[in-house]
């Protein structure tokens, strides 16, 4: 038997960093998939394909009969880690230990860039490996198993983004639960600084300001859970679409510059950021944990002339649409 599952990309509209301290956040599915064949094999093992996954800074240490392969994400094993810890999840929960299983993977989400990659690829795989042991979990559930696996390899970890990778759509987010909100067409621009960032370095390092000065820390992250309230009443609301994106633009505005102050914007993220707005964007900024990675902007008017002045700053643009599909299994084979 075979199964391929897929499962999709997300930004953060509102709320990275301070999601992960208790405060609410807001994210979006977006069409860039992750996709995952899982099938049986008779030798035990784990075996995982990761067909796309570019390994940039590869060293290789040879000592005695051992080799080491190290990548700029650290040791080459440590960057499959979100597979292998989906995969162990969900033997344990199918009482399967042991059992030989094979992964291969293939992904049009760019890796460490903000997009929720890690997500995609650990709620693929528990999808892919729960269908092929016959575990019948709902959506929901992978989600939860998602979180897991992100807490596992990250250490911290909101589950954000395996929930709106497992079940699509816009949701409101906070300490574990989530609630839909209503469909919008966001017109938006996606710019990807080309260079990655570790969301596990980046939660860490703001902790690591957190625990050195908590009153002036907390008093950002509070800020951010309120604009995260606003946004989600702006959202709600029934004012014409040219106000609601004003208020959006101007609250993706201030949240920047509160994650610029938290240390996790660089100089090419702001860069593009800027060249949006001055292009005409109504509000800018980054999206997922930063440190490289992606940013966002608001184009209701000129997604076009916004998408060409990334790539002028020397980024690359994405115009992408928001998914209703999270989790889906694209074939079972005998
Ligand atoms: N196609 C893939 N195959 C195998 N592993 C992958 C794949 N895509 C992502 N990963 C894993 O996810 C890691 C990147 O996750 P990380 O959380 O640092 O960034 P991200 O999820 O892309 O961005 P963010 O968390 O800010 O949204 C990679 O180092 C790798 O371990
Ligand atoms: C940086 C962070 O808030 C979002 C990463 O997309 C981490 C998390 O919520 O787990
Ligand atoms: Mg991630």
């Amino acid at each position: 038997m075979r199964v391929l599952a897929s499962a999709p990309a997300k930004i953060i509209l509102f709320g990275e960093h301070s999601v992960v301290y208790g405060k609410p956040a807001i994210a979006a599915a977006i069409d860039l998939r992750t996709y995952v064949w899982a099938e049986f094999n008779e030798n035990g093992a784990i075996k995982i394909e990761a067909k796309d996954i570019r390994v940039p800074g590869l060293t290789v240490s040879f000592s005695e009969d051992e080799i080491y392969f190290e990548s700029d994400y650290g040791k080459a094993a440590e960057v499959l880690s979100y597979v292998r810890q989906a995969i162990e999840l969900v033997r344990k929960e199918a009482d399967a230990n042991g059992k030989g299983i094979t992964v291969s993977i293939t992904s049009q989400i760019p890796v460490g860039a903000g997009l929720g990659s890690s997500a995609a690829v650990a709620v693929a795989t528990i999808g892919a490996v729960s269908r092929l042991l016959g575990l019948e979990l709902s959506n929901e559930e992978i989600g939860k198993l998602g979180h897991k696996v992100e807490l596992l390899v990250q250490g911290a970890s909101s589950g954000i983004d395996p929930t709106v990778s497992a079940i699509g759509g816009f949701i409101h987010y906070e300490k574990g639960n989530f609630e839909h909100l209503p469909f919008m067409e966001l017109p938006i621009v996606v710019g990807y600084t080309g260079s990655s960032g570790s969301t596990k370095e980046l939660v860490a390092m703001v902790r690591g300001t957190y625990e050195e000065m908590p009153e002036v820390i907390e008093p950002v992250l509070v800020a951010m859970g309120k604009i995260v309230e606003k946004a989600r009443d702006v959202i709600t609301s029934d004012l014409d679409e040219e106000l609601r994106f004003a208020q959006l633009g101007r609250l993706m505005n201030i949240n920047h510059g509160l994650l610029d102050a938290l240390g996790v914007s660089t100089k090419k993220l702001s860069e593009l950021v800027y060249a949006a707005r001055v292009a005409g964007a109504i509000g800018a900024k980054i999206t997922g944990a930063g440190g490289g990675g992606c940013m966002y902007a608001l184009a209701p008017e000129n997604q076009s002339e916004v998408a060409t002045a990334i790539t002028i700053a020397g980024g690359t643009p994405m115009i992408t649409r928001i998914s209703r599909e999270g989790l889906r299994i694209e074939e079972v084979l005998p």
